[in-house]
C-alpha cells in the first residue's frame, strides 16, 4: 500500500511519480526530468527511479523464504544494493537532512527572476511541508533538530515565493510558530543576509562580511584564504553582496510576507530599527555565540562602512572578490563547493554580468544537478551528492565481504571501479584561488565539483588498488587500462599535502585542506549556528582513511618515498591515539554519528597497523567503551545530539547502522568475547527484509556539531561489510538460525 504523507492529507499529492526519469552522467551528475505520458511511454521508467520515489512498481530481488548465514544476508544485501546502481556505476540518493539548501537555491532564482518548472515547485513545497514539525509546524537547522526562528523563517519565506498562500494552514501554524520564536528580527547571521538580499531585512541589521579581508596580505593569520574552504566560500559572495547591499526589487508578495514575519507590534516594516538588531539571535537558535572581540570589530567595522569607506574601495574589493567567484566557477564548471556559495554567487554573477551571460546560464544549467526527488518531495541536497565516496565504500566492502567472486557482484564492483578511475582530478584550478594542487585526487562527489577531499582521495585510491590486485577482479583489467603510477603517486603526494606537519595537531589529517591558520580564528566565527567553521580541523576520520590509502598504497607500491610514508603514518597513528578520550577511551566523530561512527574508523586504522584489543591498549579502552554503550537488543542507538553536547546520548531505539559500525570495530579490533558480537549481527540480520533491503531509521551523518544529513547508502554499505567480516572471522556457517549466542 502506498504511504500517506502529511502533504497528502492537506491536499498537496505528489505529481505524477511515473512520469519522473532520472539521467545520470558518466561522471555520477544527475538530472530530474518530468516527461509527458506520451513521452514516457517510449522511455521506460529505470527500476533504481521506481525506489528512489518509493514506487509500488519498484522490483526489489525475490524474497528468500529465510536467511539463515551472516553471509548469505549480506549477498542479500548486496543483491538488493545491486538494483540502485546506475549504468555509470553509481548510486545516487537523496544527500538531505539541512532545511537551509532548498531555501538559498529558490531565494537565487526568486532574486534573478528564473523560473522554475510548477511540478519542480509543487515537490519543493511538499518537501518543506513534509517536514514540518508535527507539532508546532514549524522547521529547524535540519530534520531532526527543534524548530528554530532560523528554520522557520527561511522555511515559511520559501513555502511563500513558492506560492503557498498566506492562510494556508501549514502557512498559519508556521506563521503561529514564527511568532513564538520572536519573529524574523531574532534571525542568524545567514538568515538575516538572505533575508537583506530578498529586501525582507535591513542591511544595516547584518553584521558585516568585509570584501577587504581577501585584499590583505595572506601572511596575515585572519586572510580569508587560510579559512576552512566551505566558509571561505559562503563569504566570498557575502562579501560582494553585503558590502553592496545588494537587494532584489520590492514586489507586492515581498510586501506581504514583510507584514507576516515580524511581530504584529514591530510593525510597520519601516518602523523597524535594524541596525539595533545586528546581535538579536534567538536563544533557541544560537549555539555558537558571538566572541566579545567579534562583537567590537563588527561595531569597527559598521562604523567603517558608513562613514568612512571610499567608494574607490568597496569597487576595487568588489572587483577583487568578483575575480575570485569567477575563478571558483571556473574550477568547478559553474557547480561552486556547495549549494550554499551556488547561490549566493549565482546572485552575484547575475549582478555583474546579467541574466543573458554564458556564466549566467551555466548556473542556471547546473541547478539542475544539486535538486533530488524522493517520496517526500524535491529537495536541494547538501552537495551535488557522495558519488565517489559511496563507490569507493562500495567496492571496498563487496570485496571485504568475499562476494566479488560471485557473478552477481562482479560487473557491479567493475562499473564502480571505471566510475572510481574516471573521476580522478586530472588539471589543476586557475592560478591565484587559493586552492592546493588536486591533480590526482578525487573529490567527495564528481569529478566537476572538484574539490580534493582527504578522506575521499585515499579511500577511492584504496578501492582501486583493491580491485586491480585481486584475484577474481584484476585479471579482467588489462595491463594499459590500469591506473598509472603516476596517477597513484599524484594522490599520494596530494594525501600527504593535507596531512598537518607543522605546529597545528602534528600528524593529524584534516578535510580538504591543510590548516592554515590558528584555531584561535574561531573567535571571529560570525554563523552562530555551526561550530568549527573557521578554519580547518583535525578529524579522526580523515585521519584513519588516509592511513588505509596509505598503507595500502606502500603495500602494493613499497618502492615510493617509502620512509616519507612510513613517517607519514606513523605521526597519523600517534594523532589518532591521542585524540582518544583519555579518560572513557572514546573518539568524538565529525561526519557521522558520533562516538561510535569515530569509533569504528579509528580501531580499523589501528588494526591496519596491527593494533588489537590484545596488542593495544588504545584499541582495548576503544572497545570497550563501545561496548558498555550496547543496548539490551545487541544494538546501538547513538543519537544527534552526541554531536551538540560532546557527550555520547543515546536514542533509546537501536538502529543497524551505528549497531554495524560498532561490529566492525569490535570483529577488527579482536574484541575477545563473541557474544555481544554474536548478538549484534543477530540484529543486523533481523531487521533486514527477506528480499535484502534495511529501511531507514535514524540519521546517520553530522557536519560542524550541529546539522545532521542523511547518508541513505549506508544501511546497506556498513552492514554488508559487518555481516561479510564476521563471516570471514567466524566462518560461513556461524549463527545458524541466527540463535547461537544463546547457551
Ligand atoms: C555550514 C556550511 C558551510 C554548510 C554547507 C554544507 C557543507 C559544509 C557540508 C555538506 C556535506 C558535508 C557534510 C561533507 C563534508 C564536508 C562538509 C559538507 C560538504 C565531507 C567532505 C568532510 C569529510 C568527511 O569525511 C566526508 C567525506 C564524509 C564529508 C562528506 C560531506
Amino acid at each position: 500500500m502506498t504511504q500517506r504523507y502529511y502533504s497528502d492529507e492537506i491536499g498537496l499529492p505528489p505529481s505524477d511519480r511515473s512520469l519522473w526519469r532520472l539521467r545520470v552522467s558518466e561522471l555520477g551528475a544527475s538530472k530530474w526530468e518530468f516527461l509527458t505520458e506520451e513521452q514516457a511511454r517510449n522511455d521506460p521508467q529505470k527500476n533504481s527511479t521506481k525506489y528512489h520515489l518509493k514506487m509500488d512498481t519498484f522490483e526489489p530481488p525475490a524474497a528468500e523464504e529465510s536467511i539463515v548465514f551472516p553471509i548469505d544476508a549480506a549477498k542479500k544485501g548486496a543483491e538488493f544494493f545491486s538494483l540502485l546502481q546506475e549504468e555509470s556505476g553509481v548510486v545516487l540518493h537523496q544527500y538531505i537532512g539541512p532545511m537551509f539548501m532548498t531555501t538559498g537555491w529558490v531565494f537565487s532564482s526568486y532574486f534573478t527572476n528564473s523560473p522554475i518548472n510548477p511540478v519542480v515547485k509543487h515537490e519543493f513545497i511538499r518537501y518543506i511541508v513534509n517536514n514540518a514539525h508535527p507539532v508546532d509546524g514549524g522547521w529547524g537547522l535540519h530534520t531532526v533538530d527543534k524548530s528554530t526562528c532560523f528554520g522557520t523563517t527561511i522555511n515559511y519565506v520559501l513555502l511563500r515565493l513558492l506560492g503557498l498562500e498566506k492562510d494556508h494552514p501549514v502557512c498559519v501554524k508556521a506563521r503561529a510558530t514564527l511568532h513564538k520564536l520572536g519573529g524574523a528580527i531574532g534571525l542568524p547571521h545567514w538568515g538575516k543576509a538572505w533575508l537583506a538580499l530578498l529586501n525582507l531585512f535591513g542591511w544595516e541589521g547584518v553584521n558585516p562580511a568585509p570584501p577587504e579581508l581577501w585584499m590583505l596580505p595572506y601572511s596575515m593569520f585572519i586572510h580569508p584564504g587560510r579559512w576552512w574552504v566551505h566558509t571561505r566560500c559562503i563569504y566570498l559572495p557575502l562579501a560582494y553582496l553585503s558590502a553592496n547591499r545588494s537587494t532584489c526589487k520590492l514586489d507586492p508578495l515581498l510586501e506581504e510576507i514583510r507584514s507576516e514575519i515580524y511581530l504584529p507590534r514591530q510593525l510597520p516594516y519601516e518602523s523597524i530599527d535594524f541596525s539595533k538588531h545586528r546581535n538579536t539571535v534567538c536563544g533557541v537558535d544560537l549555539y555558537y555565540p558571538h566572541s566579545r572581540t567579534l562583537d567590537t570589530l563588527n561595531w569597527v567595522v559598521c562604523k567603517y562602512e558608513k562613514y568612512l569607506r571610499p567608494d574607490w574601495l568597496l569597487k576595487k574589493s568588489s572587483k577583487a572578490v568578483y575575480e575570485l567567484i569567477k575563478k571558483e566557477c571556473a574550477n568547478s564548471d559553474y557547480l561552486c563547493i556547495a549549494p550554499v556559495s551556488f547561490a549566493f554567487n549565482m546572485i552575484v554573477t547575475y549582478l555583474e554580468e546579467g541574466p543573458d551571460s554564458y556564466a549566467f546560464s551555466r548556473f542556471m544549467e547546473r541547478r539542475e544537478d544539486v535538486i533530488f526527488h524522493g517520496p517526500l518531495g524535491m529537495a536541494v541536497m547538501g552537495t551535488n551528492g557522495g558519488q565517489v565516496w559511496d563507490t569507493a565504500f562500495m567496492c571496498q566492502y563487496l570485496i571485504m565481504a568475499g562476494l566479488e567472486t560471485d557473478p552477481k557482484f562482479h560487473d557491479m564492483i567493475m562499473r564502480g571501479y571505471h566510475f572510481l578511475r574516471r573521476s580522478q582530478f586530472t588539471d589543476e584550478c586557475v592560478d591565484g584561488s587559493f586552492r592546493d594542487k588536486r591533480k590526482g585526487a578525487w573529490p567527495f562527489s564528481t569529478k566537476t565539483q572538484g574539490y580534493t577531499v582527504s578522506d575521499c582521495t585515499a579511500e577511492a585510491m584504496k578501492a582501486i588498488l583493491m580491485i586491480e590486485n585481486n584475484d577474481s577482479l584484476g585479471k579482467y583489467i588489462p595491463m594499459e587500462d590500469r591506473i598509472a603510477r603516476k596517477d597513484l603517486e599524484d594522490a599520494v603526494e596530494r594525501i600527504l599535502f593535507i596531512q598537518n606537519t607543522g605546529s597545528f595537531e602534528f600528524g593529524s589529517f584534516s578535510s580538504y585542506e591543510q590548516i592554515r591558520a590558528t584555531p584561535a580564528l574561531e573567535c571571529l566565527s560570525p554563523a552562530e549556528v555551526f561550530n568549527n567553521i573557521m578554519v580547518e580541523y583535525p578529524y579522526v576520520e580523515c585521519t584513519d582513511s588516509s592511513v588505509f590509502g596509505l598503507v595500502s598504497f606502500s603495500t602494493y607500491h613499497p618502492d615510493y618515498k617509502p620512509e616519507i610514508i612510513l613517517k607519514s603514518i606513523d605521526t597519523a597513528i600517534a594523532y589518532i591515539e591521542d585524540a582518544q578520550d583519555k579518560f572513557d577511551g572514546s573518539w568524538y566523530g565529525s561526519w557521522g554519528i558520533c562516538y561510535t561512527y569515530a569509533a569504528m574508523f579509528a580501531v580499523e586504522a589501528l588494526e591496519t597497523v596491527g593494533k588489537v584489543y590484545s596488542t593495544s591498549e588504545h584499541v582495548k579502552k576503544g572497545l570497550d567503551f563501545l561496548i558498555s554503550k550496547q543496548e539490551e537488543d545487541g544494538g546501538w542507538s547513538e543519537s544527534m545530539k552526541s554531536c551538540e553536547t560532546h557527550t555520547y546520548i543515546p536514542t533509546g531505539q537501536t538502529q543497524v547502522v551505528q549497531t554495524a559500525w560498532a561490529t566492525i570495530a569490535l570483529i577488527l579490533g579482536e574484541y575477545p568475547d563473541r557474544r555481544p558480537i554474536d548478538k549484534a549481527i543477530q540484529l543486523i540480520m533481523e531487521r533486514q527484509s527477506l528480499h535484502g533491503e534495511w529501511n531507514f531509521e535514524y540519521i546517520e551523518g553530522v557536519f560542524n556539531h550541529s546539522c545532521a544529513i542523511e547518508y541513505p547508502t549506508y544501511r546497506f554499505l556498513f552492514p554488508i561489510k559487518a555481516l561479510g567480516l564476521y563471516a570471514r572471522r567466524f566462518g560461513g556457517n556461524a549463527v545458524p538460525g541466527g540463535k547461537i549466542f544463546l547457551e
